[in-house]
């Protein structure tokens, strides 16, 4: 039985006296979730929330991790680091990062055994754009961010790994995946890690990103291969949040 995972992801928002409100606000609403729980924050308000979090059921999460292990990379924050901030999760290959930071494949699967390597929990990001889905190339781009990150750091490491199914087309644009829609990509990308490890693919959570709200999260999360949320806008408002928290 897969635990389910509700992450919000407070992309570039919000001030440090805002983001501290919202943590405990949050976490003050968890004991009525049965699912785990984290939030990923902009880099600099981690230290503070690393503080105020300690004896909370949140766990906390960066939205992005250098995909080298330290030296000169400029404006670079490595695993390590994060690591001593008491990042439990981080983001790799969100689309954001992709689309205006030029995120590649390679360079995700990098960032994603830089993570691990420190035992921070890889969140790994993939899905097609709106253009791929209208030329039936789903799959294959799947296919292709799955791979490249299985050739780089063997499919053993998924064990200790969180898939999120983000359709770029349906975030921060309010347009949702059907649940439909949505668990036939979950399926799918079960089944393509089943192809090389059966266990792996039972145990894996892959959650949904996009425009996931409180009045879509029950029926999404209902679906069988559907086990948490990567939660965008909506993480923004503790209240929102834990509703969809309560929701699986
Ligand atoms: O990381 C979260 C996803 O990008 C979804 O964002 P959204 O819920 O604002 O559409």
């Amino acid at each position: 039985m897969r635990k389910s995972l509700v992450v919000g992801n407070w992309k570039m928002n919000g001030t440090l006296a805002s983001a501290e409100a919202l943590a405990l606000g949050v976490a003050a609403g968890l004991s009525s979730s049965s699912a785990d729980v984290a939030v990923c924050a902009p880099y600099v308000f981690l230290p503070r929330l690393h503080e105020i979090l300690k004896d909370t059921k949140l766990a906390l999460g960066a939205q992005n991790i250098a995909d080298k292990e330290s030296g000169a990379f400029t404006g670079e924050i490595s695993a390590t680091m994060l690591s001593e901030m008491g990042c439990k999760y981080a983001l790799v290959g969100h689309s954001e990062r992709r689309t205006y930071y030029g995120d590649s494949n390679a360079s995700v699967a990098a960032r994603f055994c830089q993570a691990q390597s420190k035992g921070i929990v890889p969140i790994l990001c993939i899905g097609e754009t709106l253009e791929q889905r209208e030329q039936d190339q789903t799959f294959a781009v799947i296919d292709e961010q799955l791979q490249a990150v299985i050739d780089l750091a063997g499919i053993a490491a998924f064990a200790g790994a969180v898939i999120a199914y983000e359709p770029v087309w349906a975030i921060g644009t309010g347009r949702t995946a059907t649940d439909d829609q949505a668990q036939e990509v979950h399926y799918y990308i079960r089944q393509y890690l089943a192809s090389k490890d059966q266990s792996i693919a039972d145990n894996m959570q892959i959650l949904y990103g996009g425009s996931a709200k409180p009045d879509n999260a029950k029926g999404l999360f209902a679906m069988p291969d559907i086990d948490g949320g990567l939660i965008g806008g909506a993480s923004l408002d503790a209240d929102s949040f834990l509703q969809i928290c309560r929701s699986v």
